[in-house]
């Protein structure tokens, strides 16, 4: 349901949780009401967000995360195939317009060493990272980049300069031609309150219109290994978005870098290092079509040192499919509450994240049930063993959905299974295969009537859209060619030249549409991941001090005012510190437990303030809901995760 501002009633926002963050997390039989019987995701090892470049046709950015490329499918296929080499193959249902889009990450990764099951292991090694990786880099560099909380270096900490403050001194371009040649006209408006928002109800009805078929974003998540990716390529080969060709290509590299059995994976996994070592590092995006909706897809990392990917990917995902290996052995490691010293398994992780981003629809994908030879009483016992327990996260049953499949041979994902021992029981049971448990989810509401935000999550730039342009989700409003923009947080003024979705340029997006928009009187090196494109009237917040609603996951440590934490925040992750602590809350009610905490234990709700070194872009999780999720992070571990409730220095 698209909402203005003024009429935005956020109780009613279905994000899952059953009320107002305010009152607590849940507060119904499927809410956080349990949380104190939760044991959530203990330690993980350092972290590497790590990202490269590479990509036809578009421009490699440092900080890009994604990017999207359009891959057109040479013909549809005949016959159904299953197994390591793909051969002709029939989408069911039907193939359809076709137009992949692979999105390769931007900056490197570090480094470390294959791992992966194939067909016939079911032991999976240990992975190990042999080089620092960019989260140790990073985290390094955190350490001397924003000084400790204590009165000394509070003193000596750099002050930040409000970006009003900022605002205020800026002159922007009247006009492209104007910025262009680096003129400056106007003075940067004022942040009108968003209430004041009148929505273009043409071009809102022209951006719906471009659509044939609702959208839904979907991220596949899971413990390293459980088989994400060759589930994905499985089935995008099927649905005819992976050509005949591209999967011979990739059958025969596979071969040669001795990993038959991830000629699937490698349809997403691109990258040279994703292949060598048959881990993904990165998101990989695609574009597939179900009879009921245009999907695009979020093929996320598994690994614990790519969890940072894992949150840019979720933070823009409708709906989830967490993908779990049904082998025995496998499944136990995936879900186990510690792995030694490495923390719990990235089952555990993953779906904490998952709904703590505030994504509340999940599939369940019971993986490799080849390797169990489909045996129910398996599927039936991984179920029982999750859904209590999902439950306790904060999932509905009624939002949960559970697929037995095999994405290596392509059973149940399509169509219904076909091996004897599998389909006796799956087509008794009714459970739905992959295709029509995506298409049984539920888009949430677009705010396509509030001003415009465009969270990039890429610079980009190609022979159609020019030298300047990002690539990203509209999460806000609408845009068409035409559009002025103003693009933060640098507040320069742009005017957009071109919107393409999926490689093709349309009339308009709305809100909810991956696109990619070209620009016309902005410096490209100021577009990059992070960069939001809003409207100039109602621009988005920038900010580097902000309150947040935390909930604290299994701290070793307790949170102390001070302490430092890499933020996450869509597509920016940087060094910040908690500066205050307001309040520990119940959090079941949101009622003040106690004031001015010194410390946040393991799970526990708390209003803080966080400061992160530099201003970014940001909203209010009550008004964009993508724009206000923060991830709070150390040393590779997930300490907590909240929502903005109010921006200080806006
Ligand atoms: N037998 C069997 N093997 C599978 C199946 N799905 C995946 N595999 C194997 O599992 C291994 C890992 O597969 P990937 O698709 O790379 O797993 P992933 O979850 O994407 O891995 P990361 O993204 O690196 O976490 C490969 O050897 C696959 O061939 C399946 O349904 N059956």
């Amino acid at each position: 349901m698209p909402r203005h501002a003024s009429s935005y009633n956020y109780e009613d926002y279905d994000d899952g949780y059953d009320d107002d963050y305010g009152d607590g997390y849940d507060e119904g039989p499927s809410g956080y009401e349990d949380y104190d019987d939760y044991t959530p995701p203990a330690r993980t090892q350092p972290a590497a967000a790590g990202r490269a470049a590479s990509n036809k046709g578009k421009q490699p950015s440092v900080m890009a995360q994604f990017i999207s490329q359009p891959q057109q499918a040479k013909k549809k296929k005949k016959g159904k195939s299953k197994g390591d080499i793909p051969a002709q193959d029939t989408a069911k249902p039907p193939a359809r317009t076709v137009e992949a889009v692979k999105l390769q990450p931007s900056t490197s990764a570090g480094a470390g060493a294959s791992t992966g099951a194939g067909v016939e292991a079911t032991a999976i090694p240990p992975f190990t990272f042999d080089t620092p990786s960019p989260d140790d880099q990073v985290i390094a560099a955190q350490s001397g980049a924003l000084p400790r909380a204590d009165k000394r270096s509070a003193a000596a900490a750099p002050a930040f300069v409000p970006i009003q403050q900022k605002m205020k001194s800026l002159q922007v371009a009247a006009g492209p031609k104007q910025a262009e040649a680096g003129q400056s006209a106007a003075a940067c408006p004022p942040r009108k309150p968003l209430e004041q928002y009148q929505a273009d109800d043409a071009l809102v009805a022209l951006a719906a219109g471009q659509h044939d078929k609702a959208s839904i974003h979907l991220v596949v998540v899971g413990h390293v290994d459980a088989g994400k990716s060759t589930l994905m390529g499985r089935l995008l080969h099927a649905l005819g978005k992976v050509d005949q060709k591209a999967a011979h290509k990739n059958a025969k590299e596979a071969q040669a870098v001795g990993k038959p059995s991830f000629a699937w994976a490698f349809a997403l996994d691109e990258r040279p290092e994703e292949r060598e070592r048959g881990v993904t590092v990165d998101v990989a995006l695609a574009h597939f079509d179900t009879p009921k909706y245009r999907v695009t897809l979020m093929d996320a990392p598994g690994h614990r040192d790519f969890v940072p990917s894992m949150i840019t990917g979720t933070s823009q995902a409708d709906v989830a499919v967490l993908v779990v290996d049904a082998s025995v052995g496998e499944f136990e490691a995936g879900f186990a509450e510690t792995q030694g010293t490495a923390g719990c398994g990235q089952t555990r992780e993953h779906a904490q994240l998952v709904r703590s981003l505030g994504v509340d629809q999940l599939i369940v994908a019971v993986n490799k049930m080849d390797m169990v030879d489909y045996s129910q009483e398996r599927f039936e016992e991984i179920r029982t063993i999750m859904a209590p327990w999902l439950k306790k996260l904060g999932f509905k049953e009624a939002g949960v959905q559970w697929v037995p499949v095999s994405g290596q041979l392509g059973e149940n994902l399509w169509a219904a299974a076909e091996a004897p021992a599998f389909s006796q029981w799956a087509a008794a049971t009714g459970l739905p295969h992959l295709v029509e448990a995506i298409d049984a989810t539920h888009p949430p509401p677009r705010l396509t009537g509030m001003p415009l935000r465009l969270m990039a999550t890429e610079g980009t730039k190609s022979f159609t859209l020019g030298q300047a342009a990002v690539g990203g989700k509209v999460v806000g409003g609408v845009l068409r060619a035409g559009t002025r923009v103003l693009v933060a947080p640098v507040m320069e003024l742009a005017t957009v030249k071109v919107v393409e979705m999926a490689g093709a340029a349309v009339a308009a997006a709305q809100a909810g549409d991956t696109v990619d928009v070209g620009l016309v009187g902005v410096d490209p090196l100021h577009l990059r991941a992070g960069t939001v494109l809003c409207d100039p009237e109602f621009p988005v917040a920038v900010a580097s001090r902000f309150e947040v609603r935390i909930m604290t996951l299994d701290l070793r440590i307790p949170l102390l005012r001070g302490h430092q934490v890499m933020v996450h925040l869509h597509a920016e992750s940087l060094p910040g510190r908690l500066v205050i602590l307001k309040a520990t809350l119940n959090p079941k009610t949101g009622e003040v437990l106690k004031e001015r905490p010194r410390c946040v234990a393991a799970r526990q709700a708390a209003l803080a303030v966080v400061e992160i070194e530099r201003p970014i872009c940001c909203e209010r999780f009550a008004d964009y809901r993508m724009l206000g999720q923060v991830t709070l992070r150390d040393a590779g571990t997930t300490l907590a995760v909240g929502i903005i409730t109010a921006l200080e220095d806006v």
